[in-house]
């Protein structure tokens, strides 16, 4: 979506925030980044967790970078995600290296339509290496999983790339909304591990465990 450059806030810094009971509106709150090629689906990734809706046909690429708030509640702590869609062309990329380093979380997405922007993850990892926290939790999304009949990359090698890097897989849709929710659920749930916000009686949580068990799922994933 065409937004202006540099749009309504500034990097800041820090883990994710804990905030006093008074705080009416959310407990903890943490900053996610959407990244991935020009035309992978960002925008629309965001615009679906946040209202539920595609956008239509139409591609207007991102301009630099802007940001939606959305709260979900995980195991009764509510949890604001502030969610970041960066441009995917490569002449906003000095803008949006700035707002990596205290992001708590990256969404990394290629195209599985698209050969080159999953060629092109590899390049993304070494930019996030270079410019973001070093415990920054990252997922890797093979979007437009909808669009079966196009697919150019099969979801195993989106797998054995995951594996290599060791970051969390799966496949989405951000037309039919296929995983969206679970993308961002899991990102939540371990901004709140990470905060300490475990209950003493729960098991720890592993990120990559709580992916895997979700696409075992018998409603996850219909089209891979
Ligand atoms: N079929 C299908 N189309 C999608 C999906 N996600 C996005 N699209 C389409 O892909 C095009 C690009 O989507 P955007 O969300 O604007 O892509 P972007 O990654 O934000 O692109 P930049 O802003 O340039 O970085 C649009 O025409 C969308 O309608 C999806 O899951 N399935």
């Amino acid at each position: 979506m065409r937004r202006p450059f540099g749009t309504t806030a500034t990097p800041g810094s820090g883990a994710p925030q804990r905030f006093s009971p008074s705080s009416p509106s959310y407990d903890l709150a943490g900053k996610v980044m959407l990244l991935g090629d020009s035309g992978v689906g960002k925008t629309c990734f965001l615009i679906h967790f946040k209202d539920g809706a595609f956008l239509s046909k139409t591609f207007i690429a991102t301009v630099g970078i802007d940001f939606r708030n959305k709260v979900v509640t995980v195991d009764g702590m509510k949890v604001k995600l502030q969610i970041w869609d960066t441009a995917g062309q490569e002449r906003f990329r000095s803008v949006t290296h700035a707002y990596y380093r205290d992001a708590q979380a990256l969404l990394l997405l290629y195209d599985i339509t698209n050969k080159s922007s999953f060629d092109n993850i590899r390049a993304w990892l070494t930019e996030i290496h270079e410019y973001a926290q070093k415990d920054v939790v990252i997922m890797l999304l093979g979007n437009k999983a909808d669009v079966s009949r196009e697919r150019v990359v099969r979801s195993e090698d989106g797998e054995t790339l995951a594996r290599e890097y060791g970051v969390p897989f799966m496949e989405t849709s951000a037309k039919t909304g296929m995983n969206v929710e679970l993308a961002f659920l899991a990102i939540a749930r371990e901004l709140k591990h990470r905060a300490g916000q475990q209950q003493a009686n729960e098991p720890s949580f592993q990120i990559h465990d709580y992916v895997e068990s979700q696409k075992k799922q018998p409603n996850c994933c219909p089209f891979v």
